[in-house]
């Protein structure tokens, strides 16, 4: 199976980043994670994107929080896919990191996730692997029902309690 690998501008980005690591782990897909910076390591940035396919990646997840250019740096150097985590370490809240990762010129895109997103990132990257996994694909689709089973499960409930 190929690898995911999950990229954090700064060691401080990691407590939101965790829950990617957790994720990729439940679904038993391999990862490599590594604190890389389009501005404080350009050259290791840069050189991991461009190795990641003959590496063994499937797709690069890439947090960042402020003036967030790494996941866009990523995507500059590989024609892998890239999934965008914008990071809430600012006093913008994230907006700033938001909209830095999201707003890639045409050609260059970043598939950004919600701020703080990191479950999500690692569901993206699990689906793009999935594609040609049909293990993988199933593992999807069981959590799926499981989670609507749960939220049917709350319908039952509030509707006991309320519906007279
Ligand atoms: N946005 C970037 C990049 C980059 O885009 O390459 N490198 C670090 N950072 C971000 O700076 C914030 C503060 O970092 P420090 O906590 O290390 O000062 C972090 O959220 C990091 O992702």
């Amino acid at each position: 199976m190929k690898k995911v690998a999950i990229l954090m501008g700064s060691d401080s980005d990691f407590p939101v980043v965790e829950k990617a690591l957790t994720t990729l782990d439940k679904y038993g897909v391999p990862f490599e994670v590594h604190v890389y910076s389009a501005h404080r390591t350009p050259e290791e940035a840069r050189a991991f994107a461009m190795n990641a396919r003959e590496n063994g990646f499937g797709a690069i997840i890439a947090a960042a929080g402020k003036a967030a250019h790494l996941a866009g740096a990523m995507a500059a150097n590989t024609t892998l896919p890239v999934i965008g985590i914008p990071i809430k370490s600012s006093t913008l809240d994230g907006l700033d990191a938001l909209l830095s990762t999201v707003q890639m010129p045409g050609g260059m895109p970043v598939a950004t996730v919600a701020i703080d997103g990191a479950e999500n990132a690692a569901l993206l990257a699990i689906q793009i692997l999935a594609v040609t996994d049909e293990d993988l694909a199933e593992k999807l689709r069981v959590a799926r029902a499981d989670n609507a089973n749960k939220v049917l499960e709350k319908d039952r409930m509030i509707a006991e309690k309320y519906n007279k």
